[in-house]
């Protein structure tokens, strides 16, 4: 036929039922087909609303498009707000009718329209990967040996008498249609659970363009065949729509005259794909960031870029005049210097300060490949730091001056676009002179709580003013440590004359590293030591006035089962429960009195916790009336200047206690269960990132490896995605290093800010909420009663001028929040939205309220009492920083040096001293296993002992051993 048709650009229209894994389908067929996809949602207004300006029926709409791919969500096919448009689909008009693949509720929707019903699975398969027993034709044919992941809880009955009776007359009986569903012809089975029986896999419509499986072609886990199958679909729905177009048939009509469609030229032009998507309907579907939508003035308030002028030059009056046009920067070694001693050094434990900190192994050499390169500290400038605060519900914006009183307050409809445009307009025109890897010049550092990233997906939240939604601090001055190459840089965004600055805290430092290296016992560990005098001090007494409230066991596993109902209806796949757990303490005398002992308080509380339990992520904040000490493991999203994001979902974890070693946390870990928590949270993430990179863009570089931290062992995953056209790194270690380094602003300017997007539109963080992410944070809320999970749950990090970013997920975290009272500038928005949520207490005068939630991923695999223990592990190696006696440590250990005498002169050569292998090889002690490392550390320490160097006696060395 004409090559015309054959050139023309072909259009599919995706259709989705808000799940959490669509971009992945049409990153597939973007992948496999030469097909350009459309994604309209099976609500869209622009065809479900008859007032709408384009007011299409959606019949009309879709005839602008090849075919229709009808993709997954949650609930049943039968409910119409769960399906849409969807339905529609089955009855389109001969004339009007299009190749259709059905995927999941799609496909369930296709056989419910053919007469097929719908049923609870018995077990239902969330991240479950089975083969698949197919026809090998059709859409199937030439496909291989089939390993696919479901994520169901319902399945297609078509009476057949594989169903009925578990047994087919005659083999090919299973590719017959049946009675009920004359029309549907069997494609592919699951045999995999015996309890489930077998599963109707996919269809196809004997007649109609009509195909549909039941498996998620476009997961991670699905093997190559996926795509094998989108490729075999697409060929015959085009080969269905030459015929139809060619064929005088097609047009023959069995309807009546007043049904029929005249054609004209342009229909058939329009049908042979000469015209592109026409401009009225070129709408944005998804919500995004786009600076269009802010374009109406938000009375009363600022306009982006007013305030990100302000931000940067100020108003003559209260708000400073500070161009960031500069990047000042210097450098020196950090050498034994710590973090907690450069915060010292510069007096920030006793003001507003934000610390990110890389927990470091006890060589001070970072934890693990990937992460925790950089700690960062953000200096609050007393009297002058700008901040931005964001109330959710109300949606109140404000912008604070340095004495944190509100300069202006307005309302936004979208609080994003403001950060957006104050990122870009902050950008330096002179970067640092000294070549340089900080991954931050200056910018914003804070977090954003869950409920900040509820509004991004439209749940809606209510008012409350308990504590800021959004809370960032416009960071002008900063101190980065490289814990990788061990260096520091003093950095200054602070106008172009605060050189100054940055070289007397360089030489203040420098002086630091001088002298604490000249001390003759070098401090061998971050972790700060037992203070022998801590039982006479205040911590003793706050400590012993700390009691617990954990969530209830009884409560927590009926919610745990609660949560598995929803779960067998289909209505989530997976969903992360949590629990607000609290430790209440008496306040000291001297915290009420002043806010620099208060806030030293805070920052003593959260050395106990980031030396007790060292994580990629910590992070120590203190704002407003908010106090944050963190010791997460999770990576929410980090991107480069040049754009390049990286995600690092946790799902999977393994509590570390006696008589549970390394390697049977790793067989728990590799468990379907575990797998399958970890596999839904991975296809979640891959589905954000192709949703801002497109399709090409997006690869998972680890796939579910175990990481061991001080409890538990976790199961992580990497995704990674980079920006069009952009060289893909190969390695994680090239991932990690900021490609661009000093010449960031020159790449930042030739790629969009990909990266923030992706941090706004991935919000709030998958691996907290569950999957489909929407509907399973609607059904979270009502399991968790209403109450808002506030800052947990949330995301934490900075906004570099330069253009990157990194945020970790707050958990694993305590925080208190001081009533507003203290804080009476806040003009605390009005109660009285139709919605409510309760908000958590708050600390009082007397009393200390620490807040430290918990939870964890249910899944249908979930055992209510597992998942109590998990959330108890959880709370646990957070919580134990407000308890006296750490517990026992845990066994396997990584070797720790204190055990080795540091007043022996020959302390330093040990230092030195490399672990060796039997063949005298170096050994890498981050990756060797744990009883390896134990032994030779045992050999090393023994030779020492023998040279009296070593302070160990036999009972340590067995105690290490066993
Ligand atoms: C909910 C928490 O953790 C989340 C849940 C995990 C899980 O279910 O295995 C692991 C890491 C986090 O994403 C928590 O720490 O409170
Ligand atoms: N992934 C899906 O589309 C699931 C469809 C349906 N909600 C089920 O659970 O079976």
């Amino acid at each position: 036929m004409s090559p015309t048709f054959l050139n023309s650009p072909r259009r599919i229209l995706f259709l989705d039922a808000y799940d959490s894994f669509s971009n992945n389908i049409v990153a597939l067929i973007e992948q496999n087909t030469d097909a350009k996809v459309t994604k309209a949602s099976i609500d869209d207004t622009r065809f479900s609303n008859s007032k709408s300006l384009v007011n299409l029926t959606f019949a009309e709409y879709a005839q602008d498009f090849d075919a229709v791919v009808a993709g997954p969500g949650p609930g049943w096919a039968g409910c119409d707000k769960d399906v849409g448009v969807m339905k529609e689909l089955w009855k389109l008009r001969d004339e009007e009718i299009l190749p259709v693949l059905g995927i999941c509720l799609g496909f369930q929707s296709l056989c419910l329209a053919f007469g097929a019903q719908i049923e609870r699975l018995v077990e239902p398969k969330h991240g479950i990967v089975t083969a698949v027993l197919h026809k090998g034709q059709s859409i199937f044919r030439n496909v291989e040996k089939l390993q696919t992941t479901q994520y169901h809880s319902l399945q297609v009955k078509l009476g057949h008498p594989i169903q009925t009776n578990r047994a087919v007359r005659y083999p090919a009986q299973l590719w017959e249609p049946t009675e009920m569903c004359p029309q549907l012809e069997p494609m592919a089975w699951d045999f995999d659970s015996e309890r489930n029986g077998a599963v109707l896999m996919g269809v196809k419509h004997i007649q109609k363009p009509f195909w549909g499986v039941q498996f998620h072609p476009e997961s991670i886990c699905t093997n190559e065949e996926g795509s094998h199958i989108i490729r075999n679909w697409w060929e015959d729905a085009q080969s269905w729509k030459r015929k139809r177009i060619f064929s005088h048939d097609a047009r023959k009509t069995t309807l009546s005259p007043s049904q029929l469609r005249p054609m004209t030229f342009h229909d058939f032009r329009r049908d042979l794909g000469f015209y592109a998507e026409s401009d009225t309907k070129k709408k944005p579907m998804r919500k995004g960031v786009a600076e269009t939508e802010f374009l109406a003035k938000e009375r009363d308030g600022l306009l982006p870029d007013e305030l990100a002028s302000l931000l940067a030059y100020g108003d003559d009056q209260t708000l400073p005049y500070l161009p960031s046009t500069v990047v000042h920067c210097a450098t020196t070694g950090s050498g034994r210097l710590t973090v907690e001693d450069v915060c010292e050094l510069l007096e920030i434990p006793r003001h507003e300060a934000i610390v990110l900190q890389s927990g470091l192994q006890e060589n001070l050499v970072p934890m693990a490949v990937g992460t925790g390169r950089y700690s960062i500290i953000g200096l609050v400038i007393p009297e002058e730091t700008l901040r931005l605060h964001y109330y959710a519900g109300s949606r109140i914006m404000q912008l604070r001056d340095g004495y944190d009183e509100v300069h202006t307050q307005w309302k936004v409809t979208d609080p994003w676009p403001y950060l957006r445009k104050a990122m870009n307009t902050l950008q330096p025109t002179t970067p640092p002179r000294t070549a340089t890897w900080a991954p931050f010049w200056g910018g914003f550092m804070g977090y954003a709580s869950y409920e900040a990233g509820l509004e991004t997906i439209d749940v809606p939240v209510a008012d409350s003013a308990d504590h800021p939604d959004i809370c960032f601090a416009y960071i002008t001055r900063s101190i980065v440590f490289d814990h990788q190459v061990k260096k520091i840089y003093v950095q200054s965004i602070r106008g172009p004359n605060d050189f100054d600055w940055v070289e007397e805290t360089q030489e203040l430092i420098y002086n630091a590293v001088d002298a604490k290296s000249r001390e003759s016992t070098p401090t061998s560990t971050p972790m700060p030591k037992p203070d022998p005098f801590e039982k006479f001090g205040p911590m003793y007494r706050y400590i012993d006035s700390c009691t617990q409230d954990f969530a209830n066991r009884e409560g927590y596993c009926e919610q745990v089962r609660s949560c598995q109902e929803a779960i067998a209806d289909g209505q989530s796949y997976e969903l992360c429960l949590t629990h607000q757990n609290e430790i209440r303490a008496r306040k000291p005398t001297a915290c009420r009195l002043s806010k620099a002992e208060d806030c030293q308080h805070s920052w003593n509380l959260y050395k106990r916790l980031a030396g007790q339990n060292p994580a990629p992520f910590s992070a120590y904040m203190r704002m407003h009336n908010v106090h944050i000490l963190s010791s997460s493991p999770e990576r929410y999203i980090s991107w480069s200047r040049s754009q390049a994001a990286q995600c690092r979902p946790i799902k999977g974890t393994v509590q570390k206690k006696p008589g549970v070693t390394a390697a049977q946390a790793h067989a728990i870990l590799s468990s379907s269960k575990e797998r399958a928590e970890n596999l839904m949270i991975v296809d979640l993430t891959r589905h954000q990132l192709h949703g801002v990179y497109g399709s090409e863009n997006v690869r998972v570089s680890q796939l579910m490896e175990v990481e061991e931290y001080e409890t538990v062992w976790q199961l992580v995953t990497v995704v990674d995605a980079v920006p069009p056209g952009v060289y893909k790194p190969s390695t994680p270690e090239l991932w990690e290093d900021p490609a661009d380094g000093s010449s960031g602003l020159v790449t930042r300017t030739s790629v969009p800010d990909l990266g923030f997007q992706a941090f706004v539109e991935s919000l709030p963080p998958g691996s907290m909420t569950g999957a489909p992410k929407k509907r399973s944070c609607e059904l979270l809320q009502e399991q968790e009663r209403r109450v808002k999970r506030g800052i947990y749950s949330g995301v934490l990090g900075y906004l570099d001028v330069g253009g990157g970013g990194d945020f970790s997920v707050v958990i694993r975290t305590a925080i208190k929040v001081d009533p507003t009272s203290y804080y009476s500038s806040l003009t605390a928005p009005k109660e009285g939205t139709t919605f409510a949520t309760t908000s958590p207490s708050t600390s009082t005068q007397t009393e200390d309220i620490w807040r430290i939630p918990a939870g964890g991923a249910v899944t249908s695999q979930s055992t209510p009492e597992g998942e109590y223990e998990e959330m108890l592990a959880k709370v646990n190696s957070t919580a134990r920083a407000f308890t006296h006696l750490p517990p026992p440590p845990p066994k396997q250990k990584k070797p720790r040096v204190e055990l080795i005498n540091p007043d022996h002169p020959d302390y330093e050569a040990l230092w030195n001293e490399t672990l060796r292998g039997e063949d005298g090889a170096e050994i890498d002690v981050g990756t060797t296993d744990v009883e390896t490392v134990l032994r030779l550390l045992q050999e090393t320490v023994q030779r020492t002992l023998e040279q009296g160097i070593g302070i160990l006696d036999e009972e340590d060395l067995n105690e290490e051993e066993d």
